[in-house]
């Protein structure tokens, strides 16, 4: 059954005067190069570059903004013998877009052209162009305050406002105006030489509130790119769709039966979502005529490893069609080779904050509908090699009733992190020039948090073990746990279990209807205290398996017990950095207490203070620090036990609040870590 009307008036062409460009041959990258919209206004681009300090750009998707400007750049010497950062909001396209401008430029990664992401990097003492995640960059603010060794900063993807970018834009607008003051006095010779260049900042996206960030950056000029290389054709269903996963379904086999090869990208709003596609796809694909392409599904989520996640990069084999089945983690920068088709089914997660005051205390993800900046982006996944078509799996009057961009996360997200970085840098998050101030009740939350965490003293001053926490690569409180172990002699297990928790994977593979299987073969590294003594227990299962046997039998290990391999390997990278970071801050990895409980656990519970809960008379447990009464989730090894005291990795809201990651304490534990007890 069709749910697609392609009607006249439902058709929005993205294309414009694009007539010129599409006639002429491509046969090589630099062709392909010069016929990008945006190589037209080359000239003009620079000429703008040079006269600002400050331009924002907006050009359509597949313009050639992120790919083309910062090459423009460095062939007009603009940057000098300086950088250029260009920061992107997720670590998959900080990646892929480094390999691609390297291939452009006919270098390798991390020569010439480099990335840096969480976890990984690619850079050298030749890298002048650098994909960095936002938060990398705010990493390294944290080390040099001026970003000295940038001469021009490309803040991409500024419509989504995350809480990185948004951190940036502010402090970026303050290095710009002192390191732009330094040189002019010295450039009028009025003082010492500089080594400091002026800092060129330029803000891009296809979607941006543009007026907004202008009159931020002291009326900036606004630059825009016209066109887009290739059309893409939108359409939308005729009446809103209630089961967006089942109109996904149908609108694929659409696709698949009906239109010429060319792959597919298919936005849903989250992993089981996916998952649950993924199979319905598979399923069907079996039952289609033999003589029919194959179909090749290909999921992308967050928790997902890059090595996974890169799959999506590579082409299907002949005679199939390559499925993608993303979040919005494919909505903006990605070019995915093949991709004609977009199927939108207009939903995403997105993540809030529930204040204390509404019970809450935590981060939560809810699935809400999308907005018009997102709609956009995610049509303008297709249309990047040849026409492409979207299926937007919601009525045209719901797109344009859509909001046009999100909430900045810096309103909706925990600031914990953000302010620990900001007081970092001598700084009072109430004080800074943000774009959009954030609430004051969730700046007071933070600043409890790291009160609690022994990061600040009760004059809200930084401590020597707040600046130490800060210099972890891990949300705050685990920086804290690993802090703790050095009083402890733990510092071994206690990285161990804090880097299996920083993977972006789960390690317990949790599936509901095999809860009973799953709990008999893992019994034997279940651990009468919880979750966290039982994953060091499966990681030392594995790590036995892993000296004695082929990667087969490790392998083969893995699936029998329900764990997910990935997310061992993954940890292994971030245990090398914990480590290194440790050595930094003179803490001794090396420090064990072969694997006893009691020294680990009494750690944990100085990072986890305010993620803890008491038993109640009633048989119920209650947040110490909040109101919510919560459940142990079912996929804990403490699931249904009644326990005196709990603390928990997160809590997670479904049809009730869930605590995941739990394990169990004596009560005495909680007494000596209140910060004035503390050691500083
Ligand atoms: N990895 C790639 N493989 C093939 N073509 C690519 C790749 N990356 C970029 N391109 C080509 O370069 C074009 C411009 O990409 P670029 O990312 O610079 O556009 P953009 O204007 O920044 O788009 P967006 O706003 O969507 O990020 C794409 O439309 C595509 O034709």
């Amino acid at each position: 059954m069709s749910i697609h009307t392609p009607r006249k008036k439902a058709r929005i062409r993205l294309d414009d005067d694009v007539s010129s460009a599409k006639t002429r041959p491509v046969n090589s990258l630099q062709k392909q190069r010069e016929q990008l919209p945006i190589a037209r206004g080359r000239e003009a681009l620079i000429r703008e570059i040079q006269e600002n300090d400050t331009t924002i750009l907006l050009g359509e998707t597949g313009s050639g903004k992120t790919t083309q400007v910062p090459q423009y750049i460095l062939e007009s010497g603009i940057a000098g013998k300086g950088m250029i950062a260009v920061t992107q909001p997720r670590r998959v396209a900080a990646t892929s877009l480094a390999a691609r401008v390297a291939e452009e430029k006919n270098v390798s990664v991390g020569g010439l052209v480099g990335y840096s992401v969480r976890f990984d990097e690619a850079s050298s003492s030749d890298t002048r162009i650098k994909y960095v995640s936002d938060g990398m960059l705010v990493r390294e603010l944290l080390s040099d305050q001026l970003l000295s060794k940038y001469s021009v900063i490309v803040v991409d993807e500024a419509h989504e406002r995350t809480l990185r970018t948004d951190f940036l834009i502010a402090n970026l607008k303050t290095i710009q105006t002192a390191r732009n003051k330094v040189g002019d006095v010295s450039r009028k010779g009025k003082g010492p030489a500089s080594a400091l260049n002026p800092l060129k900042l330029i803000i891009m996206s296809a979607t941006l509130d543009a007026e907004k960030f202008s009159k931020f950056y002291n009326n900036a000029r606004i630059l825009y790119v016209k066109g887009r290389q290739h059309p893409v054709q939108i359409f939308h269903t005729s009446v809103s769709q209630t089961d967006y996963v089942d109109a996904a379904l149908r609108t694929f086999f659409q696709i698949h039966t009906d239109r010429p090869p060319g792959d597919v990208l298919i936005f849903l709003p989250g992993q089981e979502d996916i998952e649950s596609l993924d199979k319905s796809i598979k399923m069907y694909a079996r039952r289609l005529p033999e003589e029919r392409m194959t179909v090749l599904t290909c999921p992308m989520y967050a928790a997902l490893p890059p090595a996974q996640q890169s799959r999506i990069f590579s082409s299907a084999p002949t005679n199939a069609r390559k499925c993608i089945l993303a979040t919005n983690i494919a909505e903006t920068s990605i070019t995915i080779p093949g991709i004609k088709y977009v199927i939108d089914t207009g939903k995403c997660k997105e993540k809030r904050y529930l204040s204390k005051d509404t019970g809450g205390g935590f981060d939560t993800l809810l699935t809400r509908d999308i907005t018009k900046s997102s709609a956009m982006q995610r049509a303008g996944r297709a249309g990047r090699e040849g026409p492409g078509f979207c299926f937007r799996l919601y009525t045209e009057d719901a797109f344009n009733s859509m909001a046009l961009s999100a909430e900045p996360e810096i309103r909706r997200c925990s600031l914990t992190q953000s302010v620990l970085q900001l007081k970092c840098l001598g700084q009072d998050f109430e004080a800074v020039d943000f774009m959009d101030p954030p609430e004051i009740g969730s700046v007071i939350s933070a600043l409890k948090t790291l009160w609690l965490l022994g990061a600040l003293d009760n004059s809200k001053t930084l401590t020597t073990l707040g600046r130490q926490m800060a210099s972890f690569p891990v949300e705050p409180y685990f920086a804290r746990i690993i802090l703790a172990s050095k009083t402890h002699g733990c510092t071994s297990e206690v990285i161990d279990i804090v880097s299996l928790l920083s993977s972006s994977s789960a390690l317990f593979l949790d599936i509901s209807d095999q809860r009973d299987t799953i709990s008999e073969v893992r019994g034997k590294f279940r651990h009468a205290s919880g979750d966290h003594m039982t994953m060091l227990n499966a990681l030392r299962s594995y790590q036995e398996v892993a000296a004695s046997d082929s990667k087969g039998a490790r392998k083969e290990w893995c699936r029998q017990h329900f764990v997910n391999e990935r997310t061992f390997v993954e940890a292994t990278k971030i245990r090398d950095q914990l480590r290194q970071t440790c050595q930094r801050v003179g803490i001794d990895w090396h420090a064990s207490t072969a694997d006893n409980e009691e020294p680990v656990l009494r750690c944990f519970v100085t990072g986890l203070v305010q993620q803890s809960a008491f038993l109640q008379p009633d048989g119920t447990y209650k947040q110490t620090m909040g109101h919510s009464v919560i459940k142990i989730h079912p996929g804990s090894t403490l699931c249904d036990k009644k326990l005196p005291a709990i603390i928990y990795d997160e809590l997670v809201y479904t049809s009730q609040i869930y605590a995941r990651g739990v394990s169990s304490v004596p009560k005495s534990f909680f007494s000596n870590v209140t910060p004035v007890a503390r050691e500083a």
